[in-house]
C-alpha cells in the first residue's frame, strides 16, 4: 500500500490528536522534532562546505516555529544560517526560540533582497505550512515573489510556501523548490513535487498510522528522516 498524502483537514487533526491528553505531545516538543528533522535532511542533502550560507525565512506561525528550530541545530551543525523573520510570534515560545538563536549569534536580517540572496547559498523556506490558506496577503506577496526570482536553491520545510495544501501551486503564483521537507506525512499538494523529498517529524505512533491509514516509510536505524523521493515521484 502507497504513502497517503493528506488533505488540510487530516493534517490538523492528526496535529491535534498528537497534541491531545491522548497523544501526550506538547506544541514545543513536536516543533524541536520537526525542526531537527528539517536541519537532518538539510545537512544530507546540501554540505556545510558548499551550503554554509543558509538563509532561513520563517513565517507568522508553526512553520516559521520549525525554521527557527532548524536553524538552531544548522548552527550547531557548523553552518553559517541568517534568519529573515518579518512577522515576529510575540508568544513566549517564539521568543524563547528566537532567543536560542540570538544567543548562538545567528543574525536577524531585515530585508530579502538581491543582494542578501547574491550571499546566500541555500534558502530554507519555514514561511507558511498547512495553514495556508487564500491569497498572499502583505508583506508575504513581495516575499514570494523574490523567491520566485532567484536561483539559489530552495529547501521547503512541510509544504512548499504558498502553494495551496490540497491543489498545489496554482497558477505557479509560487516558487518551485528544490527540496521539500514534509512532516509526519506529505500532504495533498505535493503531489505536484518532483524534486528531492524527505520526510520527517518522527513522532507517528503505529496505532496513529494505521487510523489514519498513513501508510508511512520505515524510518532507517535512528535517522530523524527517511529519503521519499524515489518513493513520491513514482507516482508522477
Ligand atoms: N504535526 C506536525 O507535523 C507538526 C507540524 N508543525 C508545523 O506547523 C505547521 C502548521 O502551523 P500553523 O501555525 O498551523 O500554520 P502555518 O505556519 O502554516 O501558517 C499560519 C500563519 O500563516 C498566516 N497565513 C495563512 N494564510 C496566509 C495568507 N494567505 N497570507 C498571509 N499569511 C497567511 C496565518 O495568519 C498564520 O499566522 C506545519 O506545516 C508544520 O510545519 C509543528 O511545528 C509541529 C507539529
Ligand atoms: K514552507
Amino acid at each position: 500500500m502507497s504513502m497517503k498524502y493528506l488533505s488540510q483537514r487530516v493534517a490538523q487533526i492528526i496535529d491535534e490528536e498528537l497534541m491531545s491528553q491522548a497523544g501526550g505531545f506538547s506544541i514545543d516538543q513536536l516543533m524541536e522534532l520537526a525542526g531537527f528533522s528539517v536541519a537532518q535532511a538539510v545537512a544530507k542533502v546540501y554540505s556545510k562546505e558548499s551550503y554554509s550560507r543558509i538563509l532561513v525565512c520563517c513565517g507568522p506561525g508553526n512553520n516559521g516555529g520549525d525554521g527557527l528550530v532548524a536553524a538552531r541545530h544548522l548552527s550547531h551543525f557548523g553552518y553559517r544560517p541568517s534568519i529573515f523573520y518579518p512577522k515576529q510570534s510575540k508568544k513566549d515560545l517564539f521568543q524563547r526560540l528566537a532567543t536560542q538563536c540570538n544567543n548562538l549569534k545567528i543574525p536577524f536580517v531585515n530585508e530579502l533582497n538581491k543582494q542578501l540572496l547574491n550571499n546566500t547559498d541555500l534558502v530554507l523556506d519555514a514561511i507558511f505550512g498547512f495553514s495556508f490558506s487564500g491569497e498572499i496577503r502583505t508583506p508575504f506577496g513581495e516575499v514570494i515573489q523574490t523567491l520566485k526570482e532567484t536561483n539559489v536553491p530552495i529547501a521547503s520545510v512541510d509544504i512548499p510556501s504558498a502553494w495551496d495544501v490540497e491543489k498545489g501551486n496554482i497558477d505557479g503564483r509560487s516558487f518551485i523548490p528544490t527540496m521539500l521537507i514534509s512532516l509526519t506525512a506529505p500532504k495533498m499538494g505535493a503531489q505536484q513535487f518532483k524534486g528531492i523529498h524527505y520526510l520527517g517529524g518522527r513522532f507517528v505512533t503505529p496505532e496513529l498510522d494505521r487510523k489514519f491509514e498513513l501508510n508511512l516509510p520505515p524510518y532507517p536505524g535512528i535517522e530523524q528522516v527517511v529519503d521519499i523521493t524515489n518513493l513520491t515521484n513514482e507516482r508522477l
